[in-house]
């Protein structure tokens, strides 16, 4: 059995101005920087011997902020481009709300949670997923399958793609995944990554 645990950054300080960020480079915001240190205790008496998150500075942060802990400490951490948020496009920086009166609310759902429609400019989350799923075989599934248990931080829509790819969820099945700052999500795999339970905590 290996636990593989995907934790969402804490709120930025775009998510909390309701602003598309996608790639964009934002800090967390004092809720965020909360949220992370929630996480960390919520995970006490977890086990882990690699992490991940992506290379923008809200997960970076939000895994330094849980492996600051002594039983984490000393494991090793990667930070990978494959596991940033979907490139928003054209829509990086736009208000959220503002944008929904500008375009209808209907193409501001389906740029945000289709599976295959993607933003002007942007990643659909289909190729948001292909690569975060590219990486996840290359390098963390083989130290699942060897019994190492695996702690990732990455975005939301990067994790609406990771969990629709682990749990075969259907395209409609994912366009209403919504995965909250901070939410995490705890998979048991057996040694072929048959999902043998998954916990939301
Ligand atoms: O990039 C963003 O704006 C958010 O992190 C996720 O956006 P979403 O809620 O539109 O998927």
């Amino acid at each position: 059995m290996a636990n593989l645990v995907l934790v969402r950054h804490g709120e930025s300080t775009s998510n909390l101005a309701n602003v598309f960020t996608g790639w964009l480079d934002v800090p967390l915001s004092p809720t965020g920087e909360a949220e992370a240190h929630t996480v960390a205790e919520k995970l006490r008496g977890y086990h882990f011997d690699a992490a991940y998150s992506s290379d923008l500075i809200r997960a970076e942060r939000t895994l330094d902020i849980i492996v600051a802990r002594p039983a984490w400490a000393t494991i090793p951490v990667h930070h990978a481009g494959a596991l940033r948020e979907r490139m928003y496009g054209d829509l990086q920086g736009l208000n959220k709300a503002e944008t929904a009166l500008k375009y209808g609310q209907a193409q501001i759902d389906s740029w945000r949670r289709s599976y295959a429609v993607p933003p002007p400019g942007g990643e659909s989350l289909q190729q948001t997923q292909a690569r975060a799923v590219k990486y996840f075989e290359a390098e963390i599934a083989p130290k699942l399958r060897a019994g190492q248990d695996i702690l990732v931080v990455s975005h939301g829509n990067t994790l609406r793609g990771l969990r629709m790819y682990l749990e075969h969820l259907t395209p409609e099945e994912v366009e209403s995944l919504e995965i909250v700052t901070g939410g995490i999500c705890v998979y048991a795999f057996d040694a072929r990554l048959k999902i043998m339970e998954r916990r939301l905590l």
